[in-house]
């Protein structure tokens, strides 16, 4: 007999996460103590379940413009080393405890330079506040990062070198975030040329506030690896008909970091019913559900695995296949992806769904 898809049980399932933010992970009690630790002016409440709801419902706007505007309060308390070690700490331990095993974390450094800090310090503040989390947690998790530049700042060259110097002390890959309508992502081309140049992995946030055309800049100038959301691909596909970009898109593997609530909050999707993450799921493309920002949407892994479950009516063999595609598509080396797979993820379901 199958356990049934209780959160209990989908929380026990061993999770892989591709698409988190760290500084849209902070717990609401943390964000309150960094604040009043640093000075930080200007929170809404200091109460932490009503600055809980105040984030949320900030980021319910419908325009991805006005839910990053959350990120002001969060990246304004992670302005010293002890602060983002304390986050980075504090975000893999949650993560463990939602029953994730392996997560690649994203942020920008360079929006953590605001009194002083070096990117370098930045970064390594960082990973150690990973290291002491992972060390930390009740469950075995290992964290990865991936270094953001912002699509509305200059210099993504920085932040390329950074991902390049810091690959063997589990900086793991680039992505550009922020605002998509109007920065796109051939603006800093040679940073992605040396990327590549440097056998280094990147994922692109691409078709969420910008529609297939964005998409097909990031595959095809950049070459994005994965694509953060990805929704709308569907602009290229009329019911099985698939266009060009999105048969490349399936053809070539490249998965699509899927946050289902953060794609109601940002507009993405009209609503939950029309998340494409069943249709392009069954069309064969290499679907993976993630969170996003785990404070703005008040969402977990699990949470996102139980929505999609209740909405769509995904079985253990989904949330296995949606796992399986994760671990496929991590930037991890091909032995550490086939042991999370084969030792991990494989028997963790198979003891769920018998
Ligand atoms: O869904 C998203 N789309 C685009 N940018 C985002 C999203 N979520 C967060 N950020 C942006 O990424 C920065 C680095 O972590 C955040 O500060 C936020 O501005
Ligand atoms: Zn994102």
């Amino acid at each position: 007999m199958p356990t049934p898809l209780s959160p209990e049980a989908i929380r026990s399932a061993p999770k892989v996460l591709l698409h988190d933010h760290l500084d849209g992970g902070l717990r609401p009690q943390t964000v309150i103590e960094l604040a009043e630790a640093c000075g930080h002016q200007g929170l809404p409440t200091t109460d932490p379940v009503a600055l809980g709801n105040w984030f949320r419902d900030n980021a319910n706007s419908g325009s991805l413009v006005r839910y990053l505007e959350g990120f002001a309060h969060t990246c304004g308390v992670m302005q010293d080393e002890a602060a983002l070690v304390r986050v980075a700490s504090e975000a893999a331990q949650d993560l463990a405890a939602d029953g994730v095993v392996y997560a690649e974390v994203r942020y920008a450094p360079e929006l953590f330079t605001e009194r002083g800090l070096t990117l370098e310090q930045a970064v390594e503040a960082v990973q150690e506040g990973f290291r002491q989390g992972e060390a930390a947690a009740g469950n075995r998790i290992k964290v990865g990062t991936l270094l953001c530049a912002m699509r509305q700042n200059d210099g993504w060259q920085r932040i390329a070198d950074l991902v390049v110097r810091y690959r063997d002390a589990g900086v793991v890959g680039f992505d550009i975030a922020g605002p998509e309508l109007g920065f796109p992502a051939t603006r800093e081309l040679p940073a992605f040329e040396y990327l590549r140049q440097q056998n280094a992995h990147f994922t692109i946030h691409a078709g969420e506030a910008d529609g297939a055309e964005s998409i097909w800049r990031a595959v095809q100038f950049c070459g994005a690896e994965r694509l953060g959301h990805g929704v709308r691909l569907t602009e290229d596909i009329e019911g099985d008909k698939v266009g060009h970009l999105a048969a490349y898109v399936r053809d070539r593997r490249i998965a699509l970091e899927m946050c289902p609530t953060s794609n109601v909050q940002t507009g993405a999707v009209a609503s939950l019913a029309e998340h494409p993450i069943k249709r392009l799921d069954a069309l064969g493309f290499r679907v993976t559900v993630n969170t996003d920002n785990r404070l703005m949407s008040d969402c977990s892994m699990s949470g996102e695995f139980a929505t999609v479950v209740e909405r769509f009516g995904f079985g253990w063999d989904d949330l296995r296949r949606f796992t399986v595609n994760a671990a496929k598509a991590a930037f991890l080396p091909l032995d550490e992806r086939r042991a999370l797979i084969r030792d991990v993820v494989e028997p963790g379901y198979a003891a769920l769904a018998e």
